[in-house]
């Protein structure tokens, strides 16, 4: 479902964030990216989603290239970044129509999921409400209703436990197993190792923009903790 081949980033100023990185998420994958502080995994989530470009590698969504396809690439897929930017002059429930036009979903189909997901994550009444007004979290949980309301194929988070409360975190994990039976791929970053160990089964470790490991986290752990894994191959690592 996601496939990038040996993907190298450099940013203007010289900076190599991702070198000859590849990685394939499959469709029911629940693929944990971890690695430290600037390790590249934003860069490279990035990369994916088409907002900026690389300069080496490919990037394939379903079989179809970011580069040459980029709108064809973000019908399939849904991204949540760590800071969702939302449009703050809307209410919740006019963000909501406007990804769901933007990804042609029919009104029955929305309706009946924002429905859904506003009520797990109790956002419903809400929804009237103006996205300035809403807390850092409730931004987030609009973020991740919007993304659910087209069904993506493909959806990629960065860092999506950061800022929701227990609960929520609780039931984007259980939406995410949800997704993944029905056939989607997720791939998202996280630093928080004892969920990444317990809900992906497949893991990938980044340090300073290489890939160090990857595969099934059974595979990668073999009885230990992630965290303990972690330390081995990371170790100690300098970051800018
Ligand atoms: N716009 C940019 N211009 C120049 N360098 C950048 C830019 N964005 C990121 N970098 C650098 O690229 C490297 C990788 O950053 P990236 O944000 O991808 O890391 P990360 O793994 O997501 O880190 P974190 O866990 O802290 O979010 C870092 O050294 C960072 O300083």
């Amino acid at each position: 479902m996601l496939e990038i081949k040996h993907l190298s980033k450099t940013y203007k100023g010289g900076k190599k964030a991702v070198s000859d990185l590849s990685l394939n998420i499959e469709a029911g994958d629940i693929y944990g990216f971890i690695g430290h502080n600037g390790a590249g995994k934003t860069t490279t989530i990035k990369c994916a989603v088409g907002i900026i470009d690389f300069e080496e590698g490919e990037i394939f969504i379903d079989g179809h290239s970011i580069k040459d396809e980029p709108v064809k690439c973000k019908s399939l897929t849904a991204y949540i970044p760590d800071n969702p930017d939302l449009y703050e002059h809307l209410t919740g429930i006019q963000y909501l129509n406007f990804i769901a036009d933007v990804f042609a979903v029919s009104q029955e189909e929305r309706t009946k999921r924002i429905q859904k997901y506003a009520d797990i994550f109790e956002l419903t009444s809400a929804l009237g409400d103006l996205i300035s007004s809403y807390s850092h979290g409730m931004k987030q949980k609009l973020a991740v209703i919007s993304a659910l309301t087209h069904h993506p194929k493909l959806l990629i988070l960065d860092e999506p436990f950061v800022g929701l409360d227990p609960e929520a975190s609780f039931k984007l994990k259980e939406i995410m197993r949800e997704l993944c039976q029905e056939g989607s791929a997720i791939f998202f970053s996280t630093h928080v190792l004892d969920v990444a160990e317990k809900l992906c089964n497949k893991i990938a470790i980044i340090k300073n923009g290489c890939l160090v490991t990857a595969g099934k986290t059974e595979e990668l752990t073999h009885g230990q903790s992630l965290e303990s894994v972690f330390m081995e191959v990371v170790g100690h690592v300098e970051t800018d």
